[in-house]
């Protein structure tokens, strides 16, 4: 039962401009390197044209001027802001969060990393993930999520990302991991997949998805690729039912965590639940897991709290993110700037990932905004 393709507009996709441009851009810092030291090996010229390209969506913008023309600006060059979202992000994510892109719940006394797995597990379990079964991560990252869920069940995994900086990255994790007979990543956009229809048993998406410039349009993309009976989990990112648009403050979270996460639309629940129905999907399982009630909140380590410190190793993660540690940060990057060590834009890219964080936190402590919208979403038909 093969869904027709979105009517959304897409990006003309261009694959060897992009791999022109990763070589040009990260070098050979894609090899080995990581997080700030990759940072500091960064072509000038070509860093130069991502943070152009980038921050033209969002310089000289605000919740209470923006139209809906931006936002349509911001929807037609999805792939290109996201691609250069993450041209500019990975190392930074990489140096101070790890290769699992994503948040998670957090019980008293867990340490981060298996609080991440343990997230990445849930999921796998809630979906029935199957060893041999054939899997597909819909914006994969650095492939942090699908080594532990390839390891957890067995399964075979393919990743998919619009971004060849982090499929190289993800490539080389894989294979040190001894796990690339079980995992390989394919570059391309996830609005238009480069799968026949009926390819997979399980597609998952972890935090990614709202990176789509319609949410309707890649739940019916995935739908295509999916096998009949076969399923589709996801932890969306989404604004809450509290969110109001006509309130002023509401709306700046909501450009804050856009503009900070390289997301050119995001939608309230009841759009993500819709647009699972549009797209086919028998919907088995939906809850926003950021609403269980947890001792620790999923943004404990974006805000520079120390009463959430559980141990003396979760200090460099919450120091980095007090007001001290931010402005350490800003100073040091700039000082690197300078002296033309790190690239001109280092600073801003780092300066709008403090907004992201502020913005995640408010959005999180006010309820307007969720990261883990869990949804388990079928196929119809016979396996
Ligand atoms: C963008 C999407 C859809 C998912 C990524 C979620 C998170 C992994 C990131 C959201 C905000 C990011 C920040 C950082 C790491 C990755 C995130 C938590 C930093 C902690 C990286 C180090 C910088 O100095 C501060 C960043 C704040 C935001």
């Amino acid at each position: 039962m093969a869904a027709p393709r979105s009517t959304t507009q897409l990006e003309k996709e261009d694959l060897e401009r992009d791999a022109a441009f990763k070589k040009a851009l990260h070098g050979k810092t894609g090899e080995g390197r990581q997080g700030f030291t990759a940072m500091l090996g960064k072509d000038h010229g070509a860093q130069k044209e991502a943070v152009d390209e980038y921050f033209k969506h969002w310089d000289n913008k605000s919740s209470a001027t923006e139209t809906e023309e931006t936002r349509k600006a911001r929807r037609d060059q999805y792939a290109t802001l996201t691609r250069h979202y993450y041209n500019l992000a990975t190392d930074l994510y990489e140096y101070g969060w790890g290769q699992s892109f994503h948040f998670s719940r957090y019980s008293k006394g867990e340490a981060f990393r298996q609080a991440m797995a343990r997230h990445e597990h849930y999921l796998a379990l809630k979906m029935n993930i199957q060893e041999g079964q054939r899997v597909l991560d819909v914006g994969c990252g650095v492939g942090g999520p699908a080594r532990e869920i390839v390891k957890f069940t067995g399964c075979n995994t393919v990743g998919l990302n619009n971004n060849d900086y982090q499929i190289e990255r993800a490539t080389n994790y894989a294979k040190r991991e001894g796990l690339d007979h079980k995992l390989s990543f394919t570059k391309g956009d996830f609005m238009q997949m480069p799968y026949p229809d009926n390819s997979f048993d399980a597609v998952y998406a972890i935090e990614a998805t709202v990176h789509a410039p319609s949410l309707e349009g890649i739940y019916t993309e995935i739908f295509r690729v999916l096998k009949p009976g076969g399923v589709f989990g996801v932890y969306e990112w989404l604004m809450t039912d509290k969110y109001n648009n006509d309130d002023a403050h509401h709306r700046a979270i909501r450009l804050g965590i856009e503009q900070g996460d390289g997301i050119a639309n995001m939608e309230k629940i009841e759009v993500a639940l819709a647009a699972m129905k549009a797209a086919g999907f028998t919907l088995e399982l939906n809850e926003d897991m950021a609403d269980r009630p947890d001792e620790l909140p999923w943004y404990w380590p974006l805000s520079g709290d120390l009463r959430y410190m559980q141990s003396i190793w979760d200090l460099p993660t919450l120091a980095r993110m007090t007001k001290i540690g931010r402005g350490l940060m800003h100073n040091f990057v700039g000082a690197l700037e300078s002296i033309k060590l790190a690239p001109k834009g280092t600073q801003k890219t780092a300066d709008s990932l403090a907004l992201a964080a502020d913005s995640l936190v408010a959005g999180g402590k006010e309820k307007l905004f969720t990261p883990m919208y869990l949804m388990v979403g079928r196929k119809p038909g016979k396996a």
